[in-house]
């Protein structure tokens, strides 16, 4: 049996609301949810799923004018979980606002996690998820850090899939446009008390984006910030929650107002580099005594978030630069270390990674008063190996070559 749904109450606050219309609300459940039930709790079963199309489908921006996470597709996919029911049916609906009472617990204590993937068109027209599997490990990982409800991967991925076929004529077709997809996950019991919640909501909405560097390239310099620790062994900066977010936009205004487009992250006495804004780092070096080249990348330590990018660039060059030579490795790495190299010409090239950008080559950091330069030449924009990445991944992502990580939708 389902726990009983307030929905009078839901509605009348609903539209008492300045902010919000009357609307059919995604249902959600009040502070009673957790009543126990007969059954046992129900996987997520995406069989289940229930359709619901727009009747107002929206008009299609021109490619061009497209900014990054502004716009949303005619559709959104919600799945609601309780404790005693477990996962109810994934339902497809016009994207909509959200109804939930103030003391909904995701307002209070940041019950939520969330993914960044992306959705492509291929040359046949065909869409294509870029390793789907690792989004949801990952967002499965945050879920359980905060003791969200867990699900089943491959059935959330073929609901996914659902979503983004309905939607696909949002995907513009050429190379660099892709549509983004932020697959959230909150608490929604009405309750002031800490305590982990018994109804959640796990949806997709999806925003078409157009290509990071439009006009190719634009290599970025950077602050490390010693001030500020974005992550620590032990701690949930290596999970993808929201919280983590709102604490770091202070240290990357602080880098804007100085002149930097993104802060470098730095942990402990050591100044260990870590990430770069939102995305993982990496350096190519060479080292001092035998000129051995090595593209260098921090290890998941609890101080970095572990970057789906930042997995295959490295599977990549171990596969494809090794063989030329290059030594591929996760390991700690300072800020000392880079200077060092720097100074002596062996800072090769440094670049951030993350489904966003794909790669965003790094020409100087600023720290302890001293710009290092990465190793670019002042006409150059991006270093090889950052150059080929991107190359090697977007071929992957828009079906140019086959690869497993090229999921069709
Ligand atoms: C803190 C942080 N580091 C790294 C990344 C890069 O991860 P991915 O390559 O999975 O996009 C992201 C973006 O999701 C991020 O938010």
């Amino acid at each position: 049996m389902r726990p009983a749904i307030n929905r009078t109450a839901l509605l009348s606050a609903t539209r008492a609301s300045r902010f919000l219309p009357a609307y059919r609300p995604v249902r959600f459940y009040s502070n009673k949810a957790g009543a126990a039930s007969a059954s046992r709790p129900r996987p997520l079963d995406a069989s289940r799923l229930t359709v619901e199309e727009t009747k107002t489908p929206k008009t299609l921006s021109k490619p061009e004018t497209l900014v990054f996470g502004r716009e949303f597709t005619d559709h959104m996919l919600a799945v609601e979980w309780t404790k005693a029911d477990g996962w109810l049916e994934p339902r497809i609906t016009p994207y909509q606002n959200l109804s939930l009472d103030p003391a909904t617990c995701v307002f209070h204590y940041s019950f939520e996690c969330f993914e960044g993937m992306k959705a492509y068109k291929d040359k046949d027209g065909g869409v294509r998820l870029f390793r789907p599997d690792k989004n949801m490990a990952r967002l499965n990982k945050s879920a359980a850090r905060i003791a969200l409800p867990t699900f089943e991967s491959a059935a959330f991925v073929e609901l996914i899939s659902k979503l983004v076929k309905l939607d696909s004529r949002f995907i513009p077709a050429q190379r660099g446009y892709s549509l983004y997809l932020r697959p959230t996950l909150i608490g929604t019991q009405s309750t002031l008390g800490v305590s982990a919640p018994g109804s959640a909501l796990l949806y997709v909405i999806a925003s078409p984006v157009g290509p990071y560097y439009p006009t190719g390239f634009k290599a970025v310099s950077l602050e490390a910030t010693n001030y500020a620790v974005r992550a620590w062994p032990g701690g949930v900066g290596d999970n993808k929650l929201g919280g983590n977010y709102s604490p770091c936009i202070i240290p990357q205004q602080e880098a804007a107002s100085r002149g930097f487009q993104q802060n470098l992250w730095l942990f402990g006495e050591e100044e260990y580099v870590t990430e770069v804004g939102t995305m993982n780092m990496f350096v190519a070096l060479k080292d001092k005594v035998t000129g051995q080249r090595e593209l260098v990348t921090a290890p998941i330590d609890g101080t970095i978030l572990e970057g789906v990018t930042r997995d295959s660039v490295l599977q990549l060059a171990r596969e494809r630069l090794a063989p030329e030579g290059w030594k591929v490795s996760e390991r700690k790495y300072t800020m000392k270390e880079l200077a060092e190299a720097s100074k002596e010409g062996r800072l090769l090239e440094a670049f951030g990674t993350g489904t966003a950008v794909i790669v965003s080559p790094v020409r100087k950091i600023s720290w302890k008063g001293e710009l290092v330069d990465c190793g670019l030449k002042e006409t150059e924009e991006s270093g090889e190996i950052a150059r080929k990445v991107k190359e090697w991944i977007e071929a992957i992502q828009y079906g140019e070559v086959e690869h497993e990580w090229s999921v069709k939708a």
